[in-house]
C-alpha cells in the first residue's frame, strides 16, 4: 500500500479545491470577456498535437516536453504553449482569412519543471495571439491589452520589461559571434553571470563592443536607455530594433499604460520563435514573470503561410498565487438559500427550489426531511446563507 500511487496525484500536479476552483472560473471569465470587448475570438485546440509541430514552430521539444505515442509509433506531445497550436490551426484552416486574426484562449499547458510554489508541470494560460500584422500598432496593442488583462484579474501593482530579439540578435553579428559563442553569451545573460559576460568580453568580444557586452546585464531603464543605446550601437538590425521599440512606446502613451512598462535590453524569452519585441509582466508578490509575450514572424512561415504575429500569456495559477499572498484569493464559496422541508413535503420544496434558481438565487435543497431547528444547522454547514422552509 505505501508505494501505492492509487491515492496520489503525478508530480508536478494539483487539485485546485471548490472554492479556489470557483474564484479561478471567475477570474477566467473576467479575462475572456475583457479579450472579447478588444475584438478577440475564442479557439480551441487538442490538448495533444504530433510533436514535430512544436519542432516546426520554434517552441522546441526538450527534455520539458511531456511525449508519448500513438499507435502508429507517432511522437505526440502534450502541448507545451499555446502560441504553436493556435499557428498551426491558422495556417492549416483559417487560410483563406486574410485579414488580421486576433484569437484568444484559456487552456492547460505541460512542461516537466523542478516544482515550487508558482512553478507546477500542468498550469494554466490565458492568452492571445494577433496574426497578420507587422506594426509598431499591433505591438502595441498587445501590450496594452496585457496590462488591462493583469488588472482584469485583479492584479495592480505589476510592471513590464519589455526587450527586443533583433536588438541582441544585430550585436552578436556586429560582434561577428559564432553560433556557439552567441549562445554562450545568451546563457550568460540568463544565468545573470558577470563573471562569464566578462569572460566572454576579454576572449572573443571586439573592442569597441567590449563594454556593450559587459553591461548586458544592466541594459534596462526608461524610454531614455532607448537614445543612449542607439549611440553605443552600429548595426542596422539594433538600430532599427530600437526604433521599434521607440515607435511601440509611443503608441503605449496613447493607450494610458507607457506607466507600466520599464525597457530591459538583454531580455531573453525561453522560446527560439521571437523576432520582434518581447515582454515580460512581473508582480511583487512573485519572483516568476505573471504573463509573458512577444512577436514572432517566422512561425507562420514555417507552417507555410507567412504572416506577422505578436502575442501573449498570463500565468493564471501564478496570477493566482499573487492574489493569494496578498490576501485577495481566499474565500469560500457560499450560495444563497437552503431549502428545507418537513417530511412528506418534498414535493413542495423541489418547486420551491426551482422557483427561487429562476428569480436568480443559488439554491441548495436538502435530500431529507429536517425538523427547523436541523434545517438551520444544516444550512450553515452547506455555507447557505438563508433557509427557506417548506412544511
Ligand atoms: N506562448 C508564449 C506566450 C506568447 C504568446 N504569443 C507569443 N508569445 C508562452 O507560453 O510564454
Amino acid at each position: 500500500m505505501s508505494n501505492s500511487t492509487a491515492l496520489r496525484i503525478p508530480y508536478g500536479t494539483k487539485d485546485i479545491l471548490p472554492g479556489d476552483a470557483r474564484l479561478k472560473r471567475e477570474l477566467e471569465d473576467r479575462v475572456a470577456a475583457n479579450f472579447l470587448s478588444w475584438g478577440y475570438d475564442e479557439a480551441i485546440t487538442p490538448t495533444f498535437e504530433y510533436a514535430d509541430t512544436f519542432a516546426l514552430s520554434g517552441a522546441g521539444i526538450s527534455d520539458e516536453s511531456m511525449r508519448f505515442m500513438d499507435r502508429n509509433n507517432r511522437t505526440l506531445m502534450l502541448r507545451s504553449e499555446m502560441t504553436t497550436p493556435l499557428a498551426r490551426m491558422v495556417a492549416t484552416r483559417l487560410k483563406n482569412d486574410k485579414g488580421v486574426k486576433r484569437l484568444f484562449y484559456i487552456a492547460n499547458v505541460f512542461r516537466h519543471e523542478q516544482t515550487q510554489a508558482g512553478r507546477q508541470c500542468e498550469f494554466s494560460q490565458a492568452g492571445i495571439e494577433m496574426i497578420g500584422a507587422e506594426a509598431p500598432m499591433a505591438d502595441a496593442e498587445v501590450l496594452a491589452l496585457a496590462v488591462s488583462s493583469l488588472k482584469a484579474a485583479g492584479l495592480q501593482d505589476f510592471l513590464i520589461s519589455v526587450g527586443h530579439s533583433a536588438f541582441l540578435a544585430g550585436i552578436m553579428e556586429e560582434a561577428g559571434l559564432t553560433e556557439k559563442q552567441a549562445d554562450f553569451v545568451k546563457t550568460m545573460i540568463l544565468s545573470h553571470n558577470a563573471v562569464g559576460l566578462e569572460e566572454a568580453a576579454v576572449r572573443f568580444i571586439p573592442k569597441d563592443l567590449k563594454d556593450l557586452f559587459r553591461d548586458l546585464l544592466y541594459l534596462q531603464g526608461g524610454r531614455d536607455l532607448l537614445d543612449d543605446l542607439e549611440g553605443r550601437v552600429k548595426n542596422q538590425k539594433s538600430l532599427d530594433a530600437l526604433k521599434n521599440l521607440k515607435a511601440i512606446y509611443k503608441l503605449a502613451e496613447a493607450y494610458g499604460v507607457a506607466q507600466y512598462l520599464s525597457f530591459d535590453l538583454s531580455l531573453i524569452r525561453n522560446f527560439d520563435y521571437y523576432t520582434g519585441m518581447v515582454f515580460e509582466a512581473y508582480a511583487p508578490q512573485i519572483g516568476f514573470n505573471i504573463c509573458g509575450g512577444g512577436r514572432y514572424d517566422h512561425m507562420m512561415e514555417a507552417f507555410g503561410d507567412p504572416e506577422p504575429a505578436t502575442g501573449f500569456a498570463l500565468g493564471i495559477d501564478r496570477i493566482i498565487l499573487s492574489l493569494r499572498r496578498d490576501g485577495r484569493f481566499n474565500r469560500e464559496s457560499k450560495w444563497d438559500i437552503y431549502v428545507a422541508w418537513a417530511p412528506g413535503c418534498q414535493e413542495k420544496a423541489i418547486q420551491k427550489a426551482l422557483e427561487l434558481r429562476n428569480g436568480g438565487k443559488n439554491v441548495k435543497v436538502a435530500t431529507n426531511a429536517l425538523t427547523p431547528e436541523e434545517a438551520a444547522k444544516a444550512c450553515a454547514e452547506n455555507r447557505c446563507e438563508a433557509v427557506a422552509y417548506v412544511g
